[in-house]
């Protein structure tokens, strides 16, 4: 069937759950991981999600209608797999401030999680909220007023504040963006944002909310226009807003839930007490390769993961730096030969269009999470780190491009001035620039 005939996705009155979650930042990723992992545990109806987009009211527009229910198809390197998915029982902007307000705040509602993107923290480089951020400064000035908080942190510490206020009780937050300690990060911005505006609620926060810390992996690339045309031929459906992932996935979870949860366990999560190495493994060989890849792979002229790891020359510089990080990622669970076995199978998968050009937006904080730390590790050894830094030599090589008339010193200033005040490393750096421009 085609999508211009096909009858649109809706739900049948009477199916939703009770919202019990409040998901913040609505995107693709989101759909294709917790709340499909979700909708698998909860075989008793009991777990809804009410979504509320961070930024664009896009997915809101397209998903309210068809009552929160998607398409999920699942890309293998054979074939696609459709399923729907009921699991997101309300959707709405995240400008909705009254509706966020009443659902944080509601006694029913046990969790709150978030794919806001790494930038969405607004944390400066020490890892503390980003006071200078203007939009923080309005978000901060503003509380307590009649003005709608903006940023990701005013919404939460407002809702947060409702919460008490409500007497609703304790409750956890679970960050899946890749950040390494991304449950402490959430502890930090709550509680630099909640001391700055009232120092009560503060304490409340830091006694009755949980962060909980994930790491989180599905390779989930933007949906297109044609997806929405397969997802009619499979399902016979028109869906305005589907999302297409890979086979793999993983969930790994580390904390407390005060006011229960899903058995995601039942549905392939792990709860685990030490999340470290897990959230190391994953953000340095899976998101430092892709981050590689987005400044090594499009110098070259590729422009999908897929693409780029079909290029030898890539190949070699990935498997480079997974060695790299391979000396410092020890602990045995860690399964380091089959996990990076299973990387070059996901990488390699021909139908997962994954743009280079989407993986290296905000290119500069990816880096100094996923490759700087290889780096100073390897340095730190006795090593050179050469294949650390010729993943930034490639990303200030593209930058070099795109703002001429800066010095290559500036550049790699404004990443981490170590570069270049050492200057043995500013001169591997620059030698590994001529090198990739020679090429
Ligand atoms: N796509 C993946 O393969 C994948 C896999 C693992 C983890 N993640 C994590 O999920 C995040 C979102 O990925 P996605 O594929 O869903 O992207 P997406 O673009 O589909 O959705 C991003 C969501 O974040 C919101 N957002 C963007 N900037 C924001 C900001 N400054 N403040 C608040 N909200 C903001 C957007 O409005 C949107 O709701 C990633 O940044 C990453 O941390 C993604
Ligand atoms: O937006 P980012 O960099 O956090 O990541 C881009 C990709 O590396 C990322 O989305 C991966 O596909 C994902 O982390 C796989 O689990």
């Amino acid at each position: 069937m085609s999508v211009d005939t096909a009858p649109r996705l809706t739900r049948e009155p009477g199916t939703a759950a009770p919202v019990r979650i409040v998901h913040l930042g609505i995107g693709a990723f989101a759909r294709a991981h917790q709340a499909w992992l979700t909708a698998l545990a909860d075989t008793a109806g009991e777990w809804g999600i009410a979504a509320f987009t961070g930024r664009s009211t896009t997915v809101a527009d397209e998903l309210a209608p068809q009552g929160g229910l998607y398409t999920l198809i699942t890309r293998g390197a054979d074939g696609d797999r459709a399923e729907i998915v009921d699991s997101i029982v309300a959707v709405y902007p995240g400008s909705d401030i009254e509706a966020w307000t009443a659902l944080v705040s509601a006694p029913t509602t046990a969790l709150l999680t978030l794919t806001i993107t790494e930038a969405g923290y607004r944390l400066g480089a020490d890892g503390a909220l980003d006071t200078t951020d203007p939009a923080v400064r309005a978000d901060l000035e503003g509380f307590g007023t009649d003005r709608a908080p903006e940023t990701a942190p005013g919404r939460l510490v407002h809702g947060l504040a409702a919460r008490r206020a409500s007497g609703a009780g304790p409750m956890a937050i679970v960050s899946c963006d890749n950040l390494p300690g991304n449950g402490e990060l959430v502890r930090a911005m709550l509680a630099d944002f909640a001391a700055a505006v009232d120092p009560g609620l503060a304490d409340w926060i830091a006694e009755n909310v949980s962060s909980v810390s994930t790491s989180i992996d599905r390779i989930t690339p933007r949906t297109t226009a044609e997806d929405i045309e397969t997802v009619a031929k499979l399902t016979g459906f028109r869906d305005a807003s589907p999302v297409v992932t890979e086979p793999f996935f993983d969930w790994v979870l580390s904390g407390d839930f005060p006011a229960g949860r899903p058995a995601w366990e039942a549905a392939g999560a792990r709860f685990v007490t030490d999340i470290e190495p897990f959230e190391a493994r994953k953000l340095w060989l899976l998101n430092g390769a892709h981050t590689l890849l987005a400044s090594a792979g499009r110098l070259r002229g590729h422009e999908t993961v897929a693409e780029a790891l079909a290029d030898p020359v890539c190949r070699e510089w990935v498997e480079a730096f997974w060695d790299e990080a391979a000396r410092h990622l020890t602990a045995p669970e860690l399964e380091l030969p089959r996990y990076r076995a299973q990387l070059i199978e996901r990488f390699e998968n021909p139908r997962i269009r994954h743009n280079l050009a989407q993986i290296a937006l905000d290119n500069v904080t990816k880096i100094r999470l996923r490759i700087l730390p290889v780096l100073r590790a390897e340095r730190a050894a006795g090593r050179t780190g050469e294949a650390a830094a010729r993943a930034i030599a490639a990303w200030a090589t593209l930058e070099a491009a795109a703002q001429p008339g800066r010095e290559i010193t500036e550049i790699l200033a404004d990443l981490d001035p170590q570069l270049v005040d050492e200057a043995v490393l500013r001169a591997r750096i620059t030698g590994l620039i001529a090198e990739l421009l020679a090429r």
